[in-house]
């Protein structure tokens, strides 16, 4: 807990209570176009509604047909757009103290006057702290999702994608599909090569698995040597040949360390997800498929249907 010196107590001030009570009533009762923008960004930390707010407030004063805002946010580029362009456009790169939040570019088929070029900065400096905090609080919760080491989701991103999956599947009889990859023997790297060439070979490893799957798939890693792929639209037929793509993609790898070069593979389980099953049960039984993989002698794929 972090304890600061108490602030010194001083006499009442019937002057400075006045200026308050002032000030409070002309800010309540007269809230102009900044005021109520100011107020309106500070209800929400959410990017996209920040955005939506000061597009609505901008246009009542500076007609356009499209309003953009891009942001490189961790690995991902956030975008956002209303409307569609014009031939006219004024860009914005948002900075403060030092610090770029993105860039905005209006488009519109009239050319902006110089008039309107200082009403957009005027809105946009009374936004930008807002945006800064939201754009923090963005960054904040991908690093929450993401690995730090391979820059993949993690495993807390793993479990909201498989709980998504699984209402959606309930919801438009989507088929989904998962495949758990588990590093074989893969404390005999550390142990012969080092963490740093172990390091590596996870991040090689991880670059293979992304590169063997289609980009609608998504890739996490669970646990140390542990990864899982989602695959929408994907039946289980279909999911072994993936993960039998994955597999042979690891296993062709060779990672320098020192005068050798390290090879790994990997032992894959697979789950079609079942109507009406939850999450964490999809999940263990795909657990349950890679666990035979492992039994029967590692490098090789087992699917959780063949088992019972
Ligand atoms: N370099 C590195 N190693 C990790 C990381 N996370 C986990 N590990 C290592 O992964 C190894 C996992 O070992 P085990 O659980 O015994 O599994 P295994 O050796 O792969 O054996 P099987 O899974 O049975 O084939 C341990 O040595 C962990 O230290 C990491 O972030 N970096």
């Amino acid at each position: 807990m972090k304890h600061i010196s108490p602030f010194p107590l001083t006499a009442p001030q019937p002057q400075k209570l006045a200026e308050l009570r002032q000030s409070f009533e002309e800010w309540n009762s007269e809230p102009g176009i900044l005021n109520r923008l100011v107020r309106r960004l500070s209800a929400t930390l959410k990017l996209d509604a920040q955005l939506t707010m000061l597009a609505e407030e901008m246009v009542q004063v500076i007609p356009f047909d499209a309003f953009q805002y891009r942001h490189q946010l961790g690995r991902q580029e956030f975008m956002f757009t209303t409307g569609m362009g014009g031939p006219h456009r004024c860009e914005f790169r948002l900075n403060l103290e030092g610090e770029n939040f993105g860039t905005l570019t209006l488009h519109r088929r009239k050319r902006f006057s110089n008039d309107e070029l200082q009403a957009v900065e005027m809105l946009i400096g009374a936004a930008i702290c807002a945006l800064r905090n939201a754009c923090h609080f963005s960054a904040m919760e991908q690093a929450s999702l993401t690995d730090a080491l391979t820059g993949i989701g993690n495993k807390r991103a793993m479990e909201e994608a498989l709980q998504k999956a699984q209402m959606l599947t309930g919801r438009h009889n989507e088929t989904y599909s998962l495949i758990l990859c588990d590093l074989d023997h893969f404390k005999a790297v550390n142990d012969t090569c080092g963490h740093v060439v172990g390091d590596l070979v996870l991040k090689r490893v991880t670059e293979a698995l992304e590169s063997a799957v289609r980009s609608s798939d998504s890739v996490y890693r669970f646990g140390g040597e542990e990864f899982a792929v989602l695959l929408p639209h994907t039946d289980q037929n279909d999911a072994v040949d993936v993960a039998e793509r994955v597999r042979s993609a690891i296993e062709a790898l060779r990672i320098d360390c020192e005068e050798h070069s390290v090879a790994v593979t990997t032992s894959c389980g697979v789950a079609l997800h079942r109507a009406g099953e939850g999450s964490g049960q999809w999940l263990a039984r795909a657990d349950e498929a890679l666990y035979r993989a492992k039994d029967q002698g590692r490098n090789c794929t087992r699917v959780f249907a063949t088992i019972s």
